[in-house]
């Protein structure tokens, strides 16, 4: 099992990630790195730009077949699910969902269509693909009525419930923002990977963004959270793990992290004012 910092995790582990590395061609840009991360809180990764962050959460999400190492999704009562080298839509299945840094959402179709689409695998289903509609069986109108009382729980905690009908490229960055956040938790996931949420926000919408996270937390999904916004990442995450160059460099509490001089050495390598780590306590 990978280390732990030593910290206990009430929920026990939801995500272990263990040695891994990923090489493209002479460039390792994540090695051999190994955290966990608890059920019920959020994890954040930071590090400064080129540090392998995206990478990682390619790998963990099934974007990139990590060159080496395990990944593995713990499920209370039963054994855990190895993702690595699994294609995406398997990981999906097996409770992870993710947003991108760039918006990835179907603009012309409405912002409720948009979080529909996202349960089209239950959908499906509940047709029996396609067989049960032929045998005239029922299950279809109560699972879309249930699909659709997810979309809108969704939409009202990402505060778009009046924007249901508008198509979602029509609604302001921002909207879009948490619209994406609001899709993937209609796939009702075990552990939610957010990359960048607060990139492009201003600081009132980022703030919402801290809340409605906290808040999905508080409904029982654990968050895996890459993050430049340090005043976000301090704020709300449980945990910090630091990456540089490809490598963990520190893995604690805010606090710990803050104070941490590998960590402060690596910020101030990189000498980027927007990264700078002294945030409001
Ligand atoms: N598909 C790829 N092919 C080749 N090199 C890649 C690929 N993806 C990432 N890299 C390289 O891997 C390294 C880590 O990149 P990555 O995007 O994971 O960093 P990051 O920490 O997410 O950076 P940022 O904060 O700027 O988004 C960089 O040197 C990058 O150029």
């Amino acid at each position: 099992m990978a280390p732990d910092s030593g910290r206990p995790a009430p929920g026990g582990v939801i995500l272990e990630v263990d040695g891994l590395t990923m090489r493209f061609g002479g460039l390792t840009a994540v090695s051999h790195v190994s955290f966990t991360a608890a059920r019920g809180e959020i994890t954040a990764v930071i590090g400064p730009n080129g540090a392998g962050k995206t990478t990682l959460f390619n790998c963990i999400t099934g974007f990139y077949r990590p060159s080496s190492g395990a990944i593995r999704l713990h499920r209370p009562g039963g054994p855990p699910a190895e993702l690595h080298g699994l294609p995406g839509y398997r990981i999906a299945r097996a409770g992870v969902a993710r947003t991108f840094q760039n918006i990835r959402l179907f603009p012309g179709m409405t912002a409720l269509e948009n979080l529909l689409v996202a349960q089209h695998n239950k959908l499906m289903a509940a047709t029996g693909f396609g067989i049960g509609a032929v045998l005239g069986l029922s299950r279809y109108p109560r699972a879309e009525r249930e699909a659709i009382g997810l979309a809108r729980h969704w939409l009202s905690a990402t505060n778009l419930l009046d924007r249901a009908d508008d198509p979602a490229g029509a609604l302001p960055y921002g909207a879009q923002r948490r619209l994406e956040i609001a899709r993937a938790m209609c796939t009702e996931p075990a552990l939610l990977c957010l990359d960048e949420p607060a990139a492009g926000l201003n600081p009132r919408e980022s703030e919402e963004l801290a809340r409605l996270l906290l808040d999905i937390r508080g409904q029982g999904t654990s968050l895996l959270l890459i993050e430049h916004d340090m005043g976000v990442v301090m704020t709300i995450s449980d945990r910090v793990v630091v990456l540089d160059h490809g490598k963990l460099i520190a893995d604690g509490a805010p606090a710990a992290i803050r104070a941490d001089q590998k960590v402060i050495a690596a910020y101030l390598g990189e000498g980027e004012e927007d990264e700078d780590l002294e945030v409001e306590a």
